[in-house]
């Protein structure tokens, strides 16, 4: 298999630019389904979870051209839409699951394989089912398929998510669009790409408003056109790389970001000892090193965002005293720290905690991504470990850093990949 060989580099310099949000256009491609003609969504990072998105749309009748120079992708309709989603493509990609509430909406009926549970926890799909039942589909299980039916259309409701779980605020809401009357989302997701998926469904023709707060209200529409959309930045490998730069004591600008979306990143880097400076969609971070140790307790927007919890560990790992991070949104996604500790880091689990006893240097190791997190931690404890670090089960990574080496090797990073027939 493919992996990556990091070597100990200096300070990361100079800038780079921030591709579209795979947590985003990943809702955008569902939400296309919903279109009665063509839709267009641009800024598409080229990842291995937009293939599986793209090949799943294309399973369910949809014409998919992709133009990758362009970052450009357009979805065509097709006259007969088939509404099952088989395990195969849930299996790889947990978001796949987002496209059964466009089809419950648009056909009425929708069959979905259970997307069973995965590395960092087992991430259950009850709430997207409840707000399914609350628009009126009949939902039964069976053979590890979800199917849900509602045969004379989907009927508004308030549906109240025990949590605020990103992806059931997003199928519910994409369900909701052509649902006849009112449906309230209370305990909605605030993310960023909610707001996203929303401002599409709008250019759609749909009615959604109060997306990225708690309660979000939609007013059925018969039918949504086809539309033109710009994925936004994406947020999670903004702060990957600041805390690249802030962990090499480099001095990086990061462009096409909305600041805005990394508060949580940029207060605890400054609390760190970090120098940030933040315009609307320019970040630069700088460091010279003499870094402290932070608490971090990761929460639902706009706190800490767990995606960001395994690359600030890295962080963290080689700053002076004790930290803690405390993981509340996933169960189990500490996994990444046997791989840090295996590369001279200490880092104790306790329950939901980890306890992180800075130490002045780590030693390159062979490690696992675990993760997709886990692994663009591990890439970035490896640039300043003593020797080489060879990451393996990088598909992890490929799955939403559509180039993590080109852009860090842009900076003064050694980073090599090593393609799986190369020696
Ligand atoms: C493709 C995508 O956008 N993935 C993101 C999305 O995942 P995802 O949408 O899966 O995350 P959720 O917000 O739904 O999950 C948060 C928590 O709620 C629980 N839960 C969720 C749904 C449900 O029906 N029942 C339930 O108990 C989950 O197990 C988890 O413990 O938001 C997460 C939280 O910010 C991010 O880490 C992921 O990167
Ligand atoms: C957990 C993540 O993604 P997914 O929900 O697709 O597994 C992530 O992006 O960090």
């Amino acid at each position: 298999m493919a992996k990556l060989l990091v070597e100990k580099s200096g300070p990361l310099v100079g800038t780079v630019k921030i591709n579209g949000a795979k947590n985003s256009v990943l809702k955008l491609m569902a939400a296309s389904l919903l279109a009665e003609e063509a839709c267009v969504i641009e800024s598409v990072p080229d990842l291995l979870d937009v293939e599986v998105m793209i090949t799943l749309l294309e399973s369910l009748g949809q014409v998919v051209n992709y133009d990758k120079t362009e970052e450009t992708l357009e979805i065509r309709p097709s006259e007969t839409l088939n509404c099952e989603a088989p395990y195969e493509l849930l299996q790889k990609m947990r978001a796949s699951f987002l496209v059964m509430g466009p089809l419950l909406a648009k056909k009425g009926i929708a069959k979905v394989s259970m997307p069973g549970g995965c590395a960092i926890g087992a991430r259950p799909i009850d709430l997207h089912l409840k707000g399914f039942q609350a628009l009126g589909a009949e939902v039964t299980l069976g053979h590890g398929y979800i199917e849900a039916k509602a045969e004379n259309g989907l009927v508004g409701s308030e549906v109240y998510l025990d949590f605020p779980s990103v992806g059931a605020t997003e199928n519910i809401m994409m369900a909701a669009t052509m649902a006849k009357g009112q449906t309230l989302i209370q305990n909605a997701a605030k993310e960023p790409e909610i707001i996203d998926l929303a401002n599409f469904l709008n250019e759609m023709g749909a009615n959604v408003k109060g997306a990225g707060t708690d309660t979000i209200r939609i007013n059925g529409v018969t039918a949504l056109k086809g539309s033109k959309h710009q994925t936004m930045p994406d947020r999670i490998i903004t702060a990957t790389y600041m805390v690249a730069a802030a962990m090499t004591n480099g001095d990086v600008t990061i462009e096409n970001v909305v600041s805005s979306h990394v508060k949580p990143i940029t207060a605890k880097l400054r609390e760190m000892g970090v120098t940030v400076e933040d315009d609307d969609d320019r970040i630069r971070v700088m460091s010279t090193g003499g870094l402290k140790a932070v608490d971090i307790t990761t929460l639902p927007y706009p706190g800490f965002p767990t995606d960001v919890q395994a690359p600030f560990m890295a962080l963290l790992s080689i700053s002076e005293g004790t930290s803690v991070i405390t993981e509340t949104v996933f169960e189990n996604r500490f996994r990444h720290v046997a791989e840090i500790n295996r590369m001279g880091a200490n880092v104790k689990i306790e329950g939901h905690s980890a306890v992180i006893q800075g130490v002045k240097d780590i030693q390159g190791a062979q490690v696992k991504a675990t993760d997709l997190r886990a692994g663009a931690a591990l890439v970035l404890a490896g640039l300043i470990a003593e020797g080489v670090t060879e990451v393996d089960d990088i598909y992890h990574i490929d799955r939403g850093y559509p180039q993590i080496e080109k852009d860090l090797v842009s900076l003064g990073a050694k980073i090599r990949r090593i393609e799986e027939n190369e020696k």
